[in-house]
């Protein structure tokens, strides 16, 4: 809920349509959510390059850009949680509207709060990845060493040991990463994009009808 009263939305002549059109491709955020260590920030940095290569417009949100800056005032409770995620989608739905391909890898342990940032967006704005592992895989990566502090008591309130996680109702797309490989979930998500319109077709002629 907004806490600021008179307050009028100023108009840009530089719409989020004309951007898109200068760009040549839709603007979306593409939200990936996942326990830690399922492959959320690899997975988001791999399709990034993938897409930028193939010339789009792209930028990407993860925790050391927002955690270290915009969002160091939060830790880890429910409601800093919450905060962190309604702040990172109000920031995605500004790089939308600067009609960028956005690419964010946050827990996002709450499904009410990615619902909310959905709900900001327009239907096919908001594509939400969810980065499926088991438990106990993402434990034996533990690529930062954390579910061994968090299983030694030395983090409170890790997410999947002492705190919940929602897993997505009905997610754009699901990528099991406990079964498949980082080159065959990078390649789900590609035909994903294309099925759906956001990049051209592979093998589609430039130029063609
Ligand atoms: N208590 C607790 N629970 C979960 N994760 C923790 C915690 N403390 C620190 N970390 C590290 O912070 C990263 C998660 O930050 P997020 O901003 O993605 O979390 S959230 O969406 O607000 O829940 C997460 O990074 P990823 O491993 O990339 O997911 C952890 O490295
Ligand atoms: N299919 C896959 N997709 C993404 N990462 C994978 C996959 N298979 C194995 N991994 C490995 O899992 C780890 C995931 O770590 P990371 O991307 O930091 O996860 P998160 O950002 O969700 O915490 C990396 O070491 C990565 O190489």
């Amino acid at each position: 809920m907004s806490s600021s009263s008179n307050i009028v939305w100023h108009e840009s002549h530089v719409t989020k349509e004309a951007r898109q059109k200068l760009n040549q491709h839709k603007s979306a955020v593409l939200w990936f959510t996942g326990l830690s260590g399922s492959g959320k920030s690899t997975l988001s940095v791999a399709v990034e390059k993938e897409l930028f290569e193939k010339g789009l417009r792209t930028y990407r949100l993860d925790g050391d850009n927002v955690r270290h800056g915009l969002n160091n005032n939060l830790g880890f409770s429910a409601e800093d949680r919450t905060e962190n995620i309604r702040r990172i989608g109000e920031v995605s739905k500004l790089m939308v509207d600067a009609g960028l391909v956005t690419l964010t890898a946050f827990i996002s342990p709450y499904q009410a709060d990615r619902q909310q940032v959905r709900e900001i967006l327009a239907p096919d704005e908001f594509i939400e990845v969810y980065v499926k592992c088991s438990l106990e895989t993402c434990e034996k990566r533990d690529p930062k060493g954390l579910y061994a502090k968090a299983r030694a008591g030395e983090i409170k309130g890790f997410t999947g040991i002492d705190d919940p996680y929602e897993e997505p109702e009905n997610p754009e797309l699901t990528v099991d990463t406990t079964s498949a490989g980082l080159e065959e979930s990078v390649k789900q998500i590609l035909q994903y994009l294309e099925k759906s319109g956001y990049i051209p077709q592979e093998g589609a002629a430039e130029g063609g009808n």
